[in-house]
């Protein structure tokens, strides 16, 4: 059955997984706070910022108008960046006040929120009183917009404590070219999704300095324990880390040139400076937030990840990256 949907954000990703449910056969309609953007999509079928090589299936709708996006819809995907989601779920609570049924809210933003370090479901479900929503799915694991854009072959999870929404999620988003797990642990799937970016950052700023593979090899693999560490100390199952949304996401995060986050490092690695980095790249590179985050809840947990520390020091005390690289080779000698 043909179902409604409201994606909400229409970036690079929010914009590319809009135009795959469209194609899977749902009405969906895309919502941006951009006038300009929402006649480009609807006139043009064009969203160059974000995604300068794809045109859009004609029958995606794009507007600037929340309720008109979101009344009485089935499912509403967020896909706004980490740092404004609590904003627009608090826009969206009056729409849904008047709205005929319960939808599905599913979150694809990838991060944790400054200052409360919590997780994107947990700021979804502060602000979306339950009364309003009928479950909560997060749909994470490798994926670049750019390779969904162009039908390449793309494997994610669809997570949720309520195993029937997972598997409608799955429903919605399946197709030839996606193929969608279902998984029941939100916390492994978020910290991991929210967490890699940071790694991706140091393996970017690796390969702006010149290293090899073995260097980057190392760092996503120690990279990958102090995630791991991080989200079982709030609840994860370690092997959710071992999945797709976990060592499959930090794989594709830390080795593509289509991340945002390794672009990020890899120039901070040839000298530019954060501000430049962050002024120049014209999307959002979740892990600066995300490093503070994660850096500060470490803290507070007392869970051990030099590496996260290392990032942070560079992004946060402008600290040079060699100085903190020597300073990770030169800890005393561990047990693995
Ligand atoms: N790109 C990808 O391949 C993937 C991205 N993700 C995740 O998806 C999330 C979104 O990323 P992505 O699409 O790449 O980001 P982009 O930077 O491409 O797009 C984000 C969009 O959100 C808009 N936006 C910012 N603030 C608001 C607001 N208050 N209300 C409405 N819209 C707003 C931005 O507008 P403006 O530019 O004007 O600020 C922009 O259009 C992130 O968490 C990311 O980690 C996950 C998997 C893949
Ligand atoms: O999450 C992603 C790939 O799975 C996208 O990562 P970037 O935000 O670094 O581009």
């Amino acid at each position: 059955m043909t179902q409604k949907i409201a994606v909400l954000g229409a970036g690079s990703w929010g914009s590319v997984l809009a135009n795959l449910l469209v194609k899977n056969g749902n009405d969906v309609v895309n919502w941006t706070n951009m006038e300009e953007q929402a006649k480009e999509l609807n006139e043009n079928h064009t969203n160059r910022a974000y995604m300068p090589d794809l045109t859009y299936d004609d029958r995606l709708i794009a507007t600037t108008d929340l309720k008109m996006a979101a009344q009485d819809a089935d499912a509403i995907l967020f896909v706004v960046p980490t740092q404004v989601m609590r904003l627009v779920a608090q826009q969206l609570v009056d729409v849904l006040k008047n709205s005929k049924q319960k939808p599905i809210i599913i979150h694809a933003s990838k991060g944790l929120e400054l200052n409360t370090h919590k997780r994107l479901s947990q700021v979804l479900s502060e602000e979306i009183p339950a009364e309003y929503r009928s479950s909560m799915v997060v749909l994470s694991g490798p994926s670049h917009a750019e390779d969904v854009a162009k039908d390449d072959l793309t494997l994610v999870t669809a997570a949720s404590s309520n195993i029937n929404a997972a598997r409608k999620v799955q429903s919605l988003f399946m197709s030839e070219h996606f193929r969608v797990y279902t998984n029941d642990d939100i916390v492994g799937v978020e910290m991991g999704a929210a967490l890699k970016n940071v790694i991706a950052i140091g393996a970017g700023a690796l390969h702006g300095l010149g290293y090899g593979d073995d260097a980057k090899a190392a760092l996503i693999t120690r990279g990958l324990a102090e995630i791991s560490r991080l989200g079982v100390a709030f609840g994860a199952k370690p092997l959710t880390f071992m999945g797709l949304s976990g060592v499959g996401d930090l794989i594709v995060t830390a080795t593509s040139e289509h991340s945002r986050n390794w672009r990020a490092g890899n120039e901070l690695g040839q000298g530019m400076s954060l501000k430049e980095v962050t002024n120049t790249m014209g999307m959002v590179i979740e892990g600066v937030p995300s490093t503070k985050a994660a850096y500060e809840l470490a803290k507070q947990k007392k869970i051990e990840m030099p590496i996260t520390d290392a990032i942070y020091d560079v992004l946060y005390n402008d600290k040079n990256i060699k100085t903190v690289i020597n300073g990770l080779m030169e800890r005393e000698g561990k047990a693995e």
